[in-house]
C-alpha cells in the first residue's frame, strides 16, 4: 500500500522525521507520538484483515434471532469482517485507500479498532477477542516505522503492485512484493 500510494508514504516519512529526526534510530518509545502511521496501520488492517473471517466460527448453545434472522440451536456462523470493513453502508468510499478516514475533526483516532466498534474489529470481538492485539499492534507499528525510517520503497521498474489476496492459515499476498528499496541515510 505504501508503495501504491507514495503520498502516503511520504506523510510518513515526514512524521518519522519530526518525531525522531535522522540523527538517532527510532525506539518504541516514538511509537505513541505516531498518530499518522496509526492511522495507515488501521486503513492496511481494514482493507487487507489477516483474519477475514474472524478465524474462529462461533456455534449457537440455544435458538437464538440476530438482525430478524433465526438462527437455530448448534449452527455455526463465521463473521465476514472483511465484507463489514469493506461495505459501502458503513464506510465511505471503502474501496479507496484513505488513512485521513481515522482523523475526526480535532486530528484524533476517531474509531478504536480493539472490539468495541463493529465497523472495524480486525482481531475480532468479544471473549474470544485476539489476546496478542496490543503486542502485535506495537510490533507491526514498530517494524514498518523502522524500516521507513531507514529505507523509502518504490516500484520495481514497471511493474504493478499485485494485491491480489490468498486465504491460508491468515490471508496473505498470493504472490511476493517485489519493491525498489532506498537508503533515507539515517545515522544508528
Ligand atoms: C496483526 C496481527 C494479528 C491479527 C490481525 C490477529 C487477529 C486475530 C483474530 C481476528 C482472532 C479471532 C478473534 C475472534 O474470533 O473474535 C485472533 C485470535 C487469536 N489471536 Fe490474534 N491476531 C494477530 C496477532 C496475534 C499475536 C501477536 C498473538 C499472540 C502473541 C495472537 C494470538 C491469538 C490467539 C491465542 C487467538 C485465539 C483467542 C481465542 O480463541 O480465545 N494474535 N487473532
Amino acid at each position: 500500500r505504501l508503495v501504491l500510494h507514495p503520498q502516503v508514504q511520504q506523510k510518513v516519512h515526514e512524521e518519522i522525521d519530526t518525531v525522531v529526526g535522522r540523527s538517532r534510530l527510532l525506539t518504541e518509545y516514538d511509537l505513541t507520538e505516531m498518530v499518522y502511521l496509526t492511522a495507515v496501520i488501521k486503513e492496511v488492517l481494514r482493507l487487507h484483515p489477516p483474519g477475514p473471517l474472524l478465524s474462529w466460527a462461533r456455534l449457537s448453545v440455544s435458538d437464538t434471532l440476530v438482525d430478524g434472522y433465526h438462527i437455530p440451536k448448534g449452527t455455526t456462523a463465521m463473521v465476514n469482517m472483511w465484507a463489514i470493513m469493506r461495505d459501502p453502508h458503513v464506510w465511505v468510499r471503502p474501496l479507496e485507500f484513505n488513512p485521513e478516514r481515522f482523523f475526526n475533526n480535532c486530528n484524533n483516532m476517531d474509531i478504536s479498532i480493539w472490539g468495541s466498534d463493529l465497523r472495524i474489529a480486525p482481531f475480532g470481538s468479544g471473549r474470544r477477542t485476539c489476546p496478542g492485539q496490543n503486542l502485535a499492534m506495537t510490533t507491526v507499528t514498530y517494524w514498518v516505522a523502522s524500516l521507513l525510517q531507514k529505507f523509502q520503497f518504490g516500484r520495481w521498474g514497471e511493474s504493478s503492485i499485485d494485491l491480489s489476496e490468498m486465504l491460508r492459515l491468515s490471508c496473505e499476498m498470493a504472490n511476493p512484493l517485489m519493491v525498489r528499496i532506498h537508503s533515507r541515510k539515517v545515522c544508528s
